[in-house]
């Protein structure tokens, strides 16, 4: 047979299946951007800023959009109602997660995050809920209180452009009391090195989330260094001792402190204090749910009080009308504490504002379905991944007035306020919604809180004297925050300061 008739053979075999697939497919897929043969719509997916051109895109095709990359099908929900349907609603088939190959090169293998449905998952889930349930999480005010206060000498201290390593030191220095019981003292802790190492490496692998080379081709993983397609891969490898250590360096503290009879009570004690004799494999998962806590809460809380500080500078009368609310409800005698916080409308509005303003993980994690599933009358074929689109749901204009503006009134009854909803998906969906939620809630009011109480925020200034606007822009990774929020943090009056350093 001559090659081209081969060729046409083959060709018109293709079409045959493919017709008579879709003639046995119960539903049609949702709608989505016009396929290439082969490839689908991998020329098309964006490489920056992905949750807001998919909300672009859900203009055209709708809130349940489909897309096909080889091997893969993805549907991005734009609407918190559709999410709410599928991802909580059907939560026994939607709450599996896709095999990430890069992730797991770079060690990040025994991880709830990335834990496909199953039996481990459930165990896993439930250590963490035993600890970082909404109940438990009472315990932790103390520690959370403190951590906000110094949180504020260290902004107080920090140039308008290092603003970040307070915030960092914020976010671990609770992880880590909780975590091991190990209170962080100064900027050079061995806890501040790992995290900020380990949020160098996630950075790197979450320039493309799924879809590098490897992730696609997974072999390529046994291929030498310099064969092409092997970038990220050998990223990875160099990368692992660092994720390594964030997984054995907790546990092995804990162990020895145990030993010596002066551990502090803390997740990682609490766990070798549940089990009579320790497993290797009991270990390793232990090692894992410990990293994840660290990895899972750092770069998403302080990324959420950048957000905060960015806000106050662009939109100074909100700040002010949260600072009127804290004098006449707390005064100045004394600083924010958690049994204010019902007491506060306005600041609560403030801070459900920041969630919406800029969602920490704009499309959260990605699920998986595990079984054929009919949505308004579409299928979503089993193996589905499918991304709720956070960012995307913040911006609708159905339930959110001008969605790209910061506007705390819009929870506020009428006739004050808009009457509008909290936006309610920033912590994710159904069964794999985030476990840290009500430790990160609480970190994030108090930190905010505290900050209103006692600091005025304003803009930094240029060598000329000129105020600098930092752009609304964000980073848009797997996590996401300002690019820039350069700002001055300084005490509102001495009173403050007095109370701080007291
Ligand atoms: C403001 C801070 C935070 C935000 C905005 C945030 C947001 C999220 C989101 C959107 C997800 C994905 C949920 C989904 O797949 O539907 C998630 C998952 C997760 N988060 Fe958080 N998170 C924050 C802080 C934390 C903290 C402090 C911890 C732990 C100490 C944590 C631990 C986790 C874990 C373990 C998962 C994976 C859950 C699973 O796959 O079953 N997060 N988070």
């Amino acid at each position: 047979m001559s090659s081209t008739l081969l060729i046409g053979f083959t060709g018109a075999a293709l079409l045959v299946l493919w017709t008579m697939k879709r003639r046995l497919q119960p539903a049609p897929l949702p709608p989505g951007p016009r396929r290439a043969p082969l490839i689908g719509n991998l020329l098309q997916m964006p490489h920056d800023k992905a949750p807001l051109v998919f909300h672009e895109w859900a203009g055209t095709y709708g809130d349940v959009m489909y897309l096909k990359l080889p091997g893969m099908s993805i549907v991005v929900l734009d609407s918190l109602q559709a999410a709410e349907d599928l991802l909580e609603k059907r939560s026994a088939i939607y709450s599996d997660r896709p095999i990430f190959p890069l992730y797991e090169l770079f060690g990040w293998t025994s991880t709830l995050t990335m834990m496909p449905y199953g039996k481990k998952f459930t165990q896993y889930r439930q250590m963490h809920h035993a600890y970082l349930n909404r109940q438990r999480c009472l315990d932790y005010h103390p520690i959370q209180l403190d951590e906000a206060r110094t949180l504020v000498k260290n902004l107080w201290l920090a140039a308008p452009d290092e603003k970040q390593r307070a915030l960092g030191r914020f976010a671990t220095g609770i992880v880590t009391q909780l975590v091991s019981g190990h209170r962080i003292e100064s900027d050079d802790d061995i806890y501040l090195r790992m995290t900020d190492m380990v949020a160098e490496s996630l950075t790197r692998a979450e320039q493309a989330p799924g879809a590098t080379a490897i992730d696609f081709f997974p072999f390529l993983k046994y291929f030498p260094s310099w064969f092409p397609g092997t970038y990220y891969a050998n990223m990875a490898r160099e990368w692992y001792p660092t994720v390594r250590e964030l997984h054995t360096f907790p546990v092995e503290e804990v162990k020895k402190q145990r030993k010596e009879g002066i551990a502090r009570p803390s997740f990682v004690l609490e766990q070798l204090e549940a089990v009579e004799s320790m497993t290797e494999e009991y270990e390793e998962d232990l090692r894992g749910n410990a990293a994840v806590m660290f990895a899972a809460g750092e770069s998403t809380t302080w990324g959420t009080i950048s957000v905060f500080l960015l806000a106050m500078v662009l939109y100074p009368e909100c700040q002010r009308k949260a600072q009127e609310e804290i004098n006449a409800i707390i005064g100045n005698t004394r600083l924010p504490e958690f049994h204010d916080r019902d007491s506060l409308p306005y600041v609560e509005a403030l801070c459900r504002e920041v969630y919406r303003w800029n969602p920490g993980v704009p499309l959260a994690l990605p699920h998986r379905c595990i079984q054929d599933d009919i949505y308004r009358g579409m299928l979503i074929p089993k193996g589905t991944i499918v991304f709720p689109n956070i960012k995307g749901m913040t911006l609708s204009p159905k339930i959110y007035s001008d969605p790209t503006d910061f506007i705390p009134e819009r929870y506020l009854p009428r006739p004050l306020g808009r009457d509008e909803p909290y936006f309610t998906g920033h912590f994710g969906f159904g069964r794999r919604i985030c476990t840290g939620q009500h430790l990160a809630d609480n970190s994030v009011w108090i930190a905010i809180a505290t900050i209103l109480a006692s600091c005025r925020i304003t803009n930094a200034m240029d060598e000329n004297d000129v105020k600098i606007v930092p752009p609304t822009t964000m980073t848009y990774g797997l996590m996401s925050h300002p690019v820039d929020f350069r700002c001055v943090v300084e005490p509102r009056t001495p009173e403050y300061k007095f109370l701080l350093e007291e």
